[in-house]
């Protein structure tokens, strides 16, 4: 029988993952705050003097360039490199890559590392890929759809699981490939939850090292599903954001799995 995103799930919270996340000063506690509500155990650790010994003890790696500066990207690189020596799983979040000189040749240092996956917003994929995008910061200004070609040359170009997310996400491993729809329009309303995603690929992918497009599409998919719950229910922006992470600790099961019938195609 084939494995079910909802037997992910299950598989996952009884696993715990521990998830060494080196994520951006917005969004550690959101990260972490989704990570517990989900069922894994995150540790938002970046000094350089102790990420090497965290990273191969953990069961996989997250990094985000959100608010880089000079000791964190030597940090991640030493944190990348003994992920890669202990063959655990590690996800890049590229934030914002494009935007300025230092961060385009940090995110050329760390592609060099052979990130595991890469999550990004639709355009810091086309820009991942040699392309050009009216965005000048975080916030994606171009569609899903116009990635998706990007999308597929950067997983192959890197050897990487690319997903690009948005009002749909798509992920690709360079052959096989994702379409997901669903969520809620008030989820980039709210910052980090990109980020927040990004920690939790993490976690699937530190359960199920050997099944990393089924963990990527699972992570994925328990977002898109906790944002239609929380947007049923939430005033706005503000009250959206906790009923999210109310909404990822209550999916069962069954739930994710009765929502991949109607959010998923597989291409
Ligand atoms: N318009 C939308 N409708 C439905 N879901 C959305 C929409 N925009 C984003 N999402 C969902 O929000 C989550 C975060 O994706 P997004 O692409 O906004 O990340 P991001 O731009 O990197 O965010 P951040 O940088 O603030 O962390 C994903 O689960 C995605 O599917
Ligand atoms: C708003 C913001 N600025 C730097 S990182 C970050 C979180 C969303 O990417
Ligand atoms: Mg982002």
């Amino acid at each position: 029988m084939s494995i079910t995103q909802g037997d992910e799930l299950t598989s996952m919270r009884a696993t715990a993952p521990l998830v060494h996340c080196i994520t951006n000063y917005v969004a550690m506690n959101m990260a972490a705050n989704v990570l517990l509500a989900a069922g894994a155990s995150p540790a938002m650790l970046h000094a350089e003097e102790e990420v090497a010994e965290f990273a191969s003890l953990a069961n996989a790696l997250t990094i985000n360039i959100g608010t880089l500066s000079a000791p964190w990207l030597a940090a991640m690189k030493v944190a990348a490199a003994s992920a890669n020596a202990s063959a655990k799983p590690w996800v890049l979040d590229p934030v914002a890559h494009h935007a300025t000189a230092f961060r385009r040749s940090a995110i050329s240092e760390l592609l060099d590392l052979r990130p595991t996956i890469i999550r990004g917003n639709a355009s810091e994929i086309i820009t991942l890929s040699g392309g050009h995008s009216a965005s000048r910061g975080v916030d994606s200004l171009d569609a899903v759809a116009a990635a998706e070609d990007a999308a597929v040359r950067v997983a192959k170009q890197h050897g990487s699981i690319v997903a690009v997310t948005g009002a749909a996400d798509f992920v690709t491993d360079g052959e096989r490939s994702v379409r997901l729809t669903g969520g809620s329009p008030l989820m980039p309303q709210i910052t980090a939850l990109g980020c927040s995603l990004t920690c939790m690929i993490g976690a699937f992918a530190g359960d199920r090292p050997a099944r990393l497009l089924g963990a990527t599409v699972t992570a994925l998919a328990c977002f898109k599903l906790a944002g239609e719950l929380a947007g049923q229910q939430a005033a706005g922006p503000g009250s959206f954001a906790w009923r999210f992470v109310d909404a990822l600790a209550s999916i069962e099961q069954r739930d994710l799995n009765a929502w991949m019938g109607h959010g998923v195609v597989t291409l």
